[in-house]
Parts: structure tokens; C-alpha cells; sequence
């Protein structure tokens, strides 16, 4: 199977052309190829697919096999992908996910291949069919969550993916790998949960560690990215219609909620590593 390894701020996924490969047992692929250690190494995997409706398909898959209904950082790399692998030439592309069409700008580099992609996220999902938060334009209700003896308080929203957004004075001391399952797995969320420990930095600039369902602590949640700067318009933590800088492990991210469209924009880079080729049919069903 062709690969190419690709990024978004660090959120690293294993890319396949399924216009010209055909992957048969993709759940099973995305746990062997995101190995560390006896795969590639990658946060998931993500395929390009033909696409009756848009110019591709992303189907996005979890380092756990579990299937994404949508992914930030992996549509600007399928975005990415599509324009400089000759898939697409047009610098305004769309993208079928599991959540939706996503509509992106492509912006080129020097060497005249996307290096800066804005995506259109669509709205804010904010009656959280998991959580009976619902969030208006008034009020967010917080949700008080008791997790693992400790009440915290949360803002769920979705972006087609659930998001559990937690505020912390400091995320220094923030101990994911023991608190990020706990979240993951609690039964609040049948579906599991991505959940996003924010640092509010000013009223345009937010930090973020993120624990993803499927995936563990990645360097860069796009969609969460995207779910913290609502949760923090409708907490009035920042300020409205105004773009926000998300700081992430991996770089950042500039996402602007749209109150009067109701859409939200994320901007940010997307970056080819390398082309490979691996032998995944013993997995094949
Ligand atoms: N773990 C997420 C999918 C990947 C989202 C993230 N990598 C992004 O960039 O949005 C989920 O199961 O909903």
C-alpha cells in the first residue's frame, strides 16, 4: 500500500490515494500503521476517496481503529494532498466527511504547493445529545461532571466530533495520561468524548492540551481547536467575532466563529513528510 506521511501542527496521520489504492479492512490498517514501534507511527489514518459530491472523501480513522465523523488538522493535509498530488486544480476545494461537506481556501507556497489551508467547520453543534448541556447565546450551562472524585466543570460542544472543554488556571501540572481516559470513557458519553483542558491566555489567545478520543494526547486537535474558541465566546472568556489564536503542542491555530453566518473558520498549515510504501495485506479480510 502507497502511503504519504503527513501533518497538521504535529497531528501526524498516514495518508492513502484510494483513487488509486483500495484499503479492504481500514480499522485494522489504522491500528497497525500507527504503531510507533511496529508501524509507521501516526496519530491515525486517513483515506482520500472518489467523492460523488465534492472533489474527495476524507474517512477518517483513530490510532485505535475507531472511525472520526471529522478531523481539522486531516482535512487541510487531504486538502493539501488533493492539490499537490494533482487530484484537484483549483485552489477552492471540498471535502465529503462523515460530518458534512467542508468547503477550504488552499493558499500556495513558493514552491507553488499548499502551505496554508482555511477551512470552512461548518456551525457549532451545541445541544450535546451525550451531555444535557445546552449551550445559547445567553447563558452555557455548565455541566458539573464528577470525574474520578474530582467536579469539574465542562462546556460541550461538537463539530461533528463531541468536545468536553475544561478551563484550568495552568496546564503545567496537568496530568493527561491520568485524567485524559478518565474523561474519555466516562459514562456521561456513550460515544467516548475529545476533551480539551484550556489556559486562557487573553481575550484573543487560548492554550490547549488535548486528550482524543481514539488517540491519546495528540500536539493538535483542529476540531478542538475550533470547539474551545466557541466554548470560550459563549463563556465570554474571549471576545465575539473576533479571530482567536489557539497555542497547541504542535503550533497554532487561528479560528474565527462567524456569530452572524454561524460558521466557524480555522486557518493553518499543512505539511507533506514523506512518500512510503508498506505491506499491509495480511490484513486484508
Ligand atoms: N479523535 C477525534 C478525530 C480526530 C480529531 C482531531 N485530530 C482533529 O484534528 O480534529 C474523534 O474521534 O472525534
Amino acid at each position: 500500500m502507497k502511503f504519504t506521511k503527513m501533518h497538521g501542527i504535529g497531528n501526524d496521520y498516514v495518508y492513502v490515494n484510494c483513487f488509486e489504492e483500495t484499503v479492504s479492512n481500514p480499522s485494522a490498517v489504522a491500528k497497525f500503521v500507527s504503531d510507533r514501534h511496529f508501524g509507521i507511527g501516526s496519530d491515525g489514518l486517513i483515506l482520500i476517496k472518489p467523492s460523488d459530491v465534492a472533489d474527495c472523501e476524507m474517512d477518517m480513522y483513530n490510532l485505535d481503529g475507531s472511525q472520526g465523523a471529522m478531523c481539522g488538522n486531516g482535512i487541510r493535509c487531504v486538502a493539501k494532498y488533493a492539490y499537490d498530488y494533482g487530484i484537484v486544480n483549483k485552489t477552492n476545494i471540498s471535502v465529503a466527511t462523515k460530518s458534512g461537506i467542508k468547503y477550504l481556501d488552499l493558499t500556495l507556497g513558493d514552491d507553488g504547493k499548499v502551505s496554508l489551508v482555511k477551512v470552512n467547520m461548518g456551525a457549532p453543534i451545541l445541544t450535546s445529545r451525550q451531555i444535557p448541556v445546552v449551550s445559547t447565546k445567553e447563558q452555557v450551562i455548565d455541566e458539573p461532571l464528577n470525574v474520578d472524585g474530582t467536579t469539574y466543570h465542562i462546556t460541550a460542544v461538537s463539530m461533528g466530533n463531541p468536545h468536553a472543554i475544561v478551563y484550568m488556571d495552568d496546564l503545567k501540572d496537568l496530568d493527561i495520561e491520568k485524567i485524559g481516559p478518565k474523561f474519555e470513557n466516562h459514562i456521561a458519553f456513550p460515544d467516548r468524548i475529545n476533551t480539551e483542558f484550556v489556559k486562557v491566555i487573553d481575550r484573543h489567545t487560548l492554550q490547549m492540551r488535548v486528550w482524543e478520543r481514539g488517540s491519546g494526547e495528540t500536539l493538535a486537535c483542529g476540531t478542538g481547536a475550533c470547539a474551545v474558541a466557541v466554548a470560550s465566546t459563549l463563556n465570554g472568556l474571549v471576545d465575539e467575532d473576533q479571530p482567536v489564536t489557539v497555542k497547541l503542542l504542535g503550533g497554532d491555530l487561528q479560528i474565527l466563529w462567524n456569530r452572524q453566518e454561524n460558521l466557524v473558520y480555522m486557518t493553518g498549515p499543512a505539511t507533506t513528510v514523506f512518500d512510503g510504501e508498506i505491506d499491509v495485506s495480511f490484513l486484508e479480510k
